[in-house]
């Protein structure tokens, strides 16, 4: 596969992932962010892999979904039964879609069907996602990447508080279990480079 093709997202990969996107309902205040999440969206579906995400039809959420399926890209929804109205009903592109009990059952669900995780900016919900993740990689549970996608700086700051717990003694691991990247064919790379050796 030609660079070129690889960067506009038009070659389809060697092998296809389940790739779960974590990141917020809300769209935040940065049209970049905004951007981002279609653009990633969009390389997922094209490249060939299966998007699995938290089923929103709004904010970043929506924005990945309705890059994904401009692209012609399977996409899996999962989401608590009692969000459905609020977050998915209005917006949210054709998908599969899986109803869990609860936020719980939500993520382990999430977990098991994905062979790696890319983070976008997001709140509460999202935050939840990826340190569920990196906890259970650092119990050495799974070794699922964790590319969490950076937009003005949001998960440097993430990186830097965790690196104060890492350097107080609080994780005895050498490194996070993540990586950042920077753009969205940066973070396709680690995830595919990552799964595939
Ligand atoms: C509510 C519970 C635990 C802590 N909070 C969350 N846990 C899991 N998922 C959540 C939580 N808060 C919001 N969410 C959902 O995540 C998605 C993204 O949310 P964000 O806050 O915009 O990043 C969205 O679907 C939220 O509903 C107890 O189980």
């Amino acid at each position: 596969m030609s660079a070129s093709s690889f960067d506009t997202g038009e070659a389809r990969a060697s092998k296809r992932l389940a790739i779960c996107v974590f990141c917020g309902v809300e769209s935040g205040q940065d049209a970049g962010t905004q951007r981002l999440a279609g653009e990633l969206g969009a390389h997922i579906a094209g490249r060939g892999h299966l998007l699995v995400y938290g089923a929103g039809g709004s904010g970043l959420m929506g924005a990945v979904a309705r890059g994904a399926s401009r692209s012609g890209g399977p996409i899996m929804g999962v989401l608590p039964a009692f969000l459905h109205e609020r977050e998915h009903a209005a917006g949210a592109p054709v998908q599969t879609l899986m109803l869990t009990r609860d936020h719980t059952d939500r993520k382990l669900r999430m977990m098991a069907s994905a062979d790696a995780f890319i983070a976008l900016p997001g709140g509460y919900g999202t935050l939840d996602g990826i340190l569920e993740v990196a906890t259970r990689a650092q119990l050495g549970l799974h070794r699922k990447p964790l590319v969490l996608l950076d937009s003005g700086g949001f998960w440097e700051q993430f990186r830097d508080l965790i690196s104060a717990i890492h350097n107080r003694g609080f994780v005895v691991a050498d490194t996070p279990p993540f990586e950042l990247a920077y753009t969205v064919q940066e973070a396709m790379r680690m995830v595919e480079d990552k799964v595939t050796t």
